[in-house]
């Protein structure tokens, strides 16, 4: 097999903001977390300014994009609001994740196909501005072809299920996004992927070679309590690398 495009690494930072925001104070600094990460080795930070702001805020989002030196990659749903603030701080990218007030966490991807007259217009004023469009959807091929008919340039496929699964059904989830991820070869979409990994289950979604981009949080600010948070990155970079080298060889 040919060289491989390099796997990035987008390192989601938003809860260093729970940490923070769970005694309402200044401390851990999201953006202390995000310059370790760049020099750590991640390609990019994610942030995700949520509509109830439960942990990245707008002030947030301001340091981030006067201090980081590396792209930021600014989650958000599709609302005017959060349309307004993307354009405002013209960020790199965008990716669009949907969103429910009650949710733990997000809980599946976006319906591109169900709600393509709210998106089209929104994904075309990010595209206008300059901002690089993903949309965070399931490995469908249904949301695959509402990606290309919305102009969004990038999806981001949901391996949460992946992450949950164990065993004969992890497999299947597995195989459900490498036919997603080659789907998206086809259509011209570049394919990036997220949610839920961790040390045990990156192995196989790095390996899958039409990805180029994993944006991962959770894990590595979890295990940043135990290890420190460039050890943790490092790590993941590592089994990154070491996936991607074992297709490439
Ligand atoms: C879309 C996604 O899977 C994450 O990037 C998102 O940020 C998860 O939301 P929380 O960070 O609020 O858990
Ligand atoms: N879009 C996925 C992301 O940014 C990080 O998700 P998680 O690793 O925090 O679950």
């Amino acid at each position: 097999m040919s060289a491989l495009p390099p796997l990035r690494l987008g390192v989601n930072i938003d809860h260093v903001a729970t940490v923070r925001n769970a005694r309402g104070g200044a401390l851990p600094d999201p953006l202390r977390a995000a310059a370790i990460a760049a020099a750590a080795g991640a390609d990019g930070i994610t942030a995700h300014l949520r509509e109830d702001r439960r942990h990245i805020v707008d002030a947030d989002i301001d340091g981030l994009m006067r201090e980081l030196k590396i792209p930021l990659n600014l989650e958000m749903a599709a609302t005017p609001e959060m349309l307004a603030i993307a354009l405002r701080h013209q960020p790199h990218a965008a990716c669009i994740v949907p969103e429910k007030r009650e949710e733990r966490t997000t809980e599946g991807g976006l319906d591109a196909a169900g709600q393509h007259n709210q998106l089209k217009p929104l994904v075309a004023r990010l595209r206008d501005a300059g901002i690089r469009v993903s949309l965070f959807i399931e490995a469908d091929s249904r949301q695959l072809e509402a990606a290309v008919a919305l102009g969004a340039p990038v999806v981001e496929l949901h391996t949460g299920s992946y992450c949950e699964a164990e065993g004969e059904a992890q497999k299947a989830e597995l195989l459900r996004l490498q036919k997603a991820a080659a789907l998206c070869a086809k259509f011209g979409l570049e394919c990036h992927a997220g949610h839920g990994l961790s040390y045990a289950d990156v192995g196989p979604v790095a390996a899958i070679p039409q990805v180029r981009e994993l944006n991962i949080g959770h894990f590595l600010i979890g295990e940043a309590i135990f290890v420190g948070l460039d050890a943790a990155i490092r790590e993941m970079r590592r089994l990154m690398d070491q996936a991607r080298a074992g297709i490439a060889a």
